[in-house]
């Protein structure tokens, strides 16, 4: 990967959400060119968007691995055998391969491409089009930290960016990449509780969204850990401190220590698929 950022070829092999929302985070770093960055997907669906962003779209992957040195794989875990298949005589030791499919193992990206090849496991979350993601990323032997550097500096745009070893990236995907999906249905139970408290459907979802949100901007910027913000927010034998009590009854606390648990097994599963 020696070459001028500005002059850096990107590639993404995959046009749909997580693939958009990456691109946009490396295009707004300022140090990736548009017309430097080629997409492909099998269909037109996904890919005006991408054109709209100054980039370049095929239908063909070997295209896009040709095209590229910094290659992201964004297709669904069962594809990425199949896509590899095709562009692997294409990638070379210039490459780094970076993907973002669900429990792939670093093993598996070695196996299906040409020895030596930089390999890196990224794992995204949804608010990464909004520039709040939470992104982990493992490398295979064959990125140095350099790499990592790099795609720290890159990503950045995207939200927080963090790197660690690749056992973790199972469990961040459970906890954030899965856990998004967690928080939404706390939302919808959040607003169906004020629903049947009364307030109207349409408000109480604006104020459930509202309270996530400023719940969550304080966890982050507040440096006070959950629960010292939950025991601030408790008046001693006021309102708060029963419907926690009803919580912890419910077994909210285990529900979601399950669910983290749930998706990782599922992401290791995947990735022995
Ligand atoms: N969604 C999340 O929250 C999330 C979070 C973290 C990681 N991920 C991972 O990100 C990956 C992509 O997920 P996504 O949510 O972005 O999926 P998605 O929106 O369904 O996009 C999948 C893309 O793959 C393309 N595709 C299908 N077959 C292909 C092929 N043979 N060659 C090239 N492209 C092909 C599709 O093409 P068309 O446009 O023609 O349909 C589409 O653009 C998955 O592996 C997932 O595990 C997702
Ligand atoms: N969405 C993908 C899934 O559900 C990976 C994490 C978020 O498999």
């Amino acid at each position: 990967m020696e070459c001028e950022l500005s002059q850096l070829k990107v590639g993404f092999v995959g046009a749909g959400n997580m693939a958009y929302a990456v691109a946009e985070g490396l295009l707004k770093s300022g140090d990736i060119s548009a017309d430097n960055v080629t997409v492909s997907a099998p269909s037109d669906r996904n890919l005006p968007r991408f054109q709209a962003l100054g980039a370049r779209v095929s239908h063909s992957n070997t295209e896009v691995a040709c095209a590229s040195r910094l290659l992201f794989i964004a297709v669904k875990p069962h594809l990425v055998p199949t896509v590899l298949g095709q562009i692997s005589p294409h990638v070379t030791r210039q490459h780094v391969v970076v993907s973002v499919a669900a429990g792939v193992t670093l093993a598996t990206l070695e196996e299906l491409l040409p020895d030596g090849v930089g390999v890196v496991r990224l794992m995204p979350n949804l608010p990464c089009v909004l520039q709040e993601g939470a992104l982990l990323l493992a490398r295979g032997s064959g990125a140095g930290p350099g790499v990592e550097s790099l795609l720290k500096r890159l990503l950045a745009p995207c939200g927080l960016v963090e790197a660690g070893p690749e056992g973790w990236i199972d469990a961040h995907t459970g906890m954030s990449g899965s856990g998004v999906a967690f928080v939404y249905l706390f939302a919808e139970a959040l607003a169906d509780g004020g629903v049947k408290m009364g307030i109207p459907a349409a408000l109480a979802q604006r104020i459930a969204a509202q309270t996530l949100l400023g719940a969550g901007l304080m966890l982050r910027d507040c440096g006070k850990p959950a629960s010292v913000l939950r025991a601030e927010v408790c008046t001693p034998g006021g309102t708060t401190i029963h419907g926690l009590h009803a919580l912890e009854k419910g077994g909210v606390r285990a529900a979601v220590m399950s669910a983290v648990e749930a998706a990782t097994e599922r992401a290791r599963e995947l990735g022995r698929k």
